[in-house]
């Protein structure tokens, strides 16, 4: 199976790696084209722009960063809706929102194309070893079509029905991840600062009722102050914001997630936007920077 893929960041990049492992034949398109040359080391081809990725396959998956770069890959000069046409399949895996989606799956469907969206429940590891958890929306024949790239890419899929499904669901854990992620970050501070180990802390969370992966994967690093970014916080940020809009149309209040997101924000006024999402502990903590 030939496919297309745009936007080989942390998670394109392991995705579409993924890809190729299993003997799918991929072309990869990123904006800053050096990102390409590790792909093609495995084995990809590189198009010149996402129009001239589309052009060559039957189907194109993208994981970009948001809804401003998922918009500008789909409707920019040389861009995807050049070349879509009948017959042609367009996955968004980026985490957007439903809007977002509707224009992009609207501009497709005028052209005769499919699409579908698919955001992804987990991180760079997961990507890495081909375990994320696929959250579908859209055209059901296109889902059907893209099983097996995403039974490679993941390990468990859902299709959820309409477009913009997929984008709300995504959205929902994300804001419940971030909020639980500032409920820990508080926890780490009130232990250390009350005299406690925040080792032992973890230890004790770790075999009670909240124990949890994000736990026990984040907190060994964020109490040695380490943030190499699996999952950006800016990106998180971004999530938090569109998933309070969401609340808004709906009219959910969720004071929750609303701290949550400006503690998210303050830590990216102190330029921790490209580290990981747990180094908000840091504007939990009060620092200029991490230590
Ligand atoms: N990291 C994670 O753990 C997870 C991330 N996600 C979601 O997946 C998506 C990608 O995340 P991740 O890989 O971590 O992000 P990265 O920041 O590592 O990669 C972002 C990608 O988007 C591209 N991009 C950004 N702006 C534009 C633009 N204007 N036009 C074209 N391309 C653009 C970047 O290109 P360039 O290289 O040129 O900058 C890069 O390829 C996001 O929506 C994120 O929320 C979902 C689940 C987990
Ligand atoms: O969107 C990012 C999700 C990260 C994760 O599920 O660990």
């Amino acid at each position: 199976m030939e496919v297309g893929f745009l936007g080989l960041g942390i998670m394109g990049k392991a995705m579409a790696l993924n890809l190729l492992r299993h003997g799918f034949k991929v072309t990869v398109w990123n904006r800053t084209l050096s990102k390409c040359e590790e792909l093609v080391e495995h084995g990809a081809s590189i198009g010149e722009t996402p129009a001239a990725v589309v052009k060559k396959c039957k189907y194109t998956i993208a994981m970009l960063s948001d809804p401003s770069a998922a918009l500008s890959v789909v409707f920019s000069k040389d861009g995807v809706l050049e070349q879509i046409c009948e017959g042609k399949g367009y996955i968004d895996m980026s985490t957007v929102d439903a809007d977002t989606s509707s224009k992009i799956y609207e501009a497709i469907e005028k052209k005769g194309g499919y699409f579908l969206e698919a955001p992804v429940s987990g991180s760079k590891k997961p990507a890495e070893d081909g375990q994320l958890v696929i959250l579908a929306a859209g055209e059901k024949a296109l889902y059907e079509a893209a099983i097996p790239a995403f039974d490679v890419m993941g390990k468990k899929s859902f299709f959820l029905g309409k477009v913009g499904n997929g984008a709300k669901m995504k959205l929902v854990v994300n804001m419940i991840m971030g909020s639980m992620m500032n409920a820990f970050s508080e926890g780490l501070v009130l232990a250390d600062r009350s005299g406690l180990s925040q080792q032992t802390l973890l230890d004790v969370l770790d075999l009670g009722g909240i124990a949890n992966p994000m736990f026990r994967q984040k907190g060994p690093a964020m109490i040695q102050n380490s943030y190499a970014p699996a999952f950006p916080l800016k990106h998180q940020q971004k999530d938090m914001r569109l998933a309070l809009a969401l609340g808004d149309e709906n009219a959910v209040s969720m004071p929750v997630a609303a701290a949550a997101n400006e503690a998210f924000k303050k830590a990216r006024s102190l330029e921790l936007g490209d580290l990981d999402f747990s180094a908000v502990y840091e504007a939990v903590k009060g620092s200029k920077s991490p230590a």
